[in-house]
């Protein structure tokens, strides 16, 4: 049997967590041989409430389950935390853009950054889902000097797997038939869906839909499906958002398959002609533990456009929050 890792998981009694946290006990998310402590924290009032999710998750009696901790303490949280999944934010309403959270949820990135920064393992793996996801990575990693950048990602793979199912849906095929996707950018509706280099059963996807729909259904769509579900739920996504992380932090765990890459939000290396250092949606694949840009991809003035589109955005984010960065 393999040691525990410990994962830190933020916003635990939420809804994102309460879809989250017994997947990884189930071993979802880091593999059926690999027990897990989970260090869990709630801001004071919602101690109860996780009190009650404790329970449960001990009710499950998971054979990987090797601990819990619940604390409202971020120190006690990333205590030599080898994962942390950074849930806890508000969500957006109907109407909002997620990055009207900023002012809102900001505040809550920089002390969890220096957190992680002061007692996390050293090369701690962390996912912020906390919206606006990428510019809450950014202030958090800015809050932990002594950590490599690297360690700190945001998650857009939710539309990445939400691009890969409607290309599946409108082409009749199988969401696992469908290869080469990436959704560059910022998690909001300035995100890009690329299909340029997509395929579905091993054929170009460009060649299998028309260009009226990409351009006009499906990126609006893709980039507006966030939105769609509080619409339809009243709440923002649950169940589809902790899964997202789930795949996330397997594929930066355990690697990606073959020739398969995968959508993360990571710090720009300038890959791309993006500026250096916003935290940007990116094609990845990953091999022991560590992720890697997919370079060479042609990029076409159509696609040129919307890489700095969105690229535009996270720069006006990161100006809008250089206050939050730690000295
Ligand atoms: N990146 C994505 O793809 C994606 C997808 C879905 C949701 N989200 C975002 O995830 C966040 C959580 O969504 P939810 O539906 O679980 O919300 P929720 O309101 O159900 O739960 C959030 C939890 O976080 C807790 N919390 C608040 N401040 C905290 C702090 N400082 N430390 C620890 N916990 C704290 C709250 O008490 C609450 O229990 C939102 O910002 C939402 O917009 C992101
Ligand atoms: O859209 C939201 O505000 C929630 C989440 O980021 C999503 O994409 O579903």
């Amino acid at each position: 049997m393999k040691a525990p890792v410990r994962v830190a998981v933020t916003g635990a009694a939420g809804q994102i967590g309460y879809a989250l946290l017994f997947r990884i006990a189930s071993g979802d998310m880091l593999g059926k041989d690999q027990p897990v402590i989970l260090q869990m924290l709630e801001i004071t009032p919602a101690l109860p409430a996780l009190e009650g999710v404790i329970m449960e998750l001990n009710d499950c009696a998971f054979p990987l389950l090797a601990g819990t901790v619940a604390t409202d303490d971020p120190n006690v949280a990333f205590k030599d935390a080898d994962f942390a999944l950074l849930v806890g934010a508000m969500p957006r309403k109907q109407g909002m853009e997620r990055k009207d959270l900023l002012e809102a949820n900001g505040g809550i990135f920089g002390p969890q950054g220096k957190a992680i920064n002061d007692h996390a393992s050293r090369d701690v793996k962390v996912l912020v889902v906390g919206n606006p996801a990428n510019t809450n990575a950014l202030i958090a990693q800015q809050n932990a000097p002594d950590l490599d950048p690297k360690c700190f990602t945001a998650m857009v793979r939710l539309d990445h797997n939400r691009a890969m199912s409607q290309l599946a849906e409108k082409t009749g095929a199988h969401s696992t038939d469908v290869k080469g996707i990436t959704i560059w950018g910022n998690h909001s509706s300035t995100q890009y869906p690329d299909l340029h280099h997509a395929t579905v059963n091993g054929k170009p996807a460009l060649t299998q839909v028309d260009q009226d729909w990409y351009e006009n259904t499906y990126i609006p769509e893709v980039q507006q499906r966030g939105a769609a579900i509080i619409k339809a739920r009243g709440a923002s996504s649950a169940a589809s958002a902790a899964s997202a992380a789930i795949d996330h932090m397997r594929s930066w765990a355990l690697g990606t398959e073959g020739d398969e890459w995968v959508s993360m939000g990571i710090p720009s290396d300038g890959s791309y002609g993006i500026e250096p250092g916003v935290i940007y949606g990116y094609p990845v694949t990953c091999k022991d533990g560590k992720y890697e840009i997919v370079q060479g991809l042609d990029i076409n003035d159509f696609s040129r456009l919307r890489l700095d589109a969105t690229e535009q955005e996270l720069r006006e984010e990161r100006a809008a929050v250089e206050g939050l960065f730690g000295k």
